[in-house]
């Protein structure tokens, strides 16, 4: 199987957890595309979804599948969303797409955050992939001297703006060991808006595609 195809088992799998009359709460990404692509049969059966992005968003309406502001909704059952790492733990490194600060925001609000990734998301220690951090756009440089402080090397990501108007900085170099820890440190840097540490709240699930199918993993 190649990684498409990986991500597609993934989602699939996770099409299963998805009960009748449910609002959803939809992340962002390529793998998430794959799960949003995979309602169609039953998007009917589900009264809507809470999105995560304007991608995410304008990818459910163009499948006729409603879209709630999260302030109309108090709770909701799952949150589906990808990852770019995920260590043992279900801590994960988010943000690859800049969509971390409203896949937070959504993710926290879910009973259950359902991960789904192909298998070279999976990691012992997060860090590899640059750790992306959403900041204000006059606080940019202020932020890099701080993560430099902190042992990372950040690079700005040139061109790409939030939904949210912000800038990203992918930190690179990071060999995150303790990644709660982190997730606080650097949200308390003056500027930051999130940290793409997904640790205070983390997966519940996992969901990894791998040559044997779809591997599922519930958080004890
Ligand atoms: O900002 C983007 C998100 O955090 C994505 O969920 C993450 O980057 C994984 O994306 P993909 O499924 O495309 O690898």
């Amino acid at each position: 199987m190649d990684q498409n195809q990986k991500k597609i088992c993934a989602a699939e799998e996770a099409v299963k957890y998805v009960k009748e009359n449910a609002v959803l709460g939809v992340g962002t990404g390529s793998t998430v595309n794959y799960f949003i692509d995979r309602l169609e049969p039953i998007k009917d059966k589900i009264k809507g979804a809470v999105s995560s992005s304007v991608a995410s968003t304008k990818r459910l309406e163009a499948m006729g599948i409603k879209v709630f502001d999260l302030n109309d909704v108090d709770s909701f059952d799952i949150y589906v969303d990808g990852a770019d790492e995920i260590n043992p733990e279900m801590d994960m490194i988010k943000g690859g797409g800049a969509a971390l600060t409203r896949e937070k925001i959504v993710a926290a609000v879910a009973r259950k955050f359902i991960c789904i990734v192909d298998d070279t998301k999976v990691v012992d220690v997060l860090g590899k992939f640059p750790l992306p951090v959403e900041v204000i756009p006059m606080a940019r440089e202020y932020v890099a001297r701080e993560l430099t402080a902190l042992g990372g090397r950040p690079v700005y990501r040139e061109g790409c703006v939030t939904d949210n108007g912000n800038h990203i900085l992918d930190v690179h170099d990071l060999k995150i060991t303790e990644p709660k820890k982190l997730e606080q440190t650097i949200n308390a840097i003056a500027g930051v808006v999130t940290v793409g540490i997904f640790g205070r709240r983390g997966a519940d699930v996992l969901i990894v595609g791998t040559d044997n199918g779809a591997k599922v993993t519930e958080k004890k």
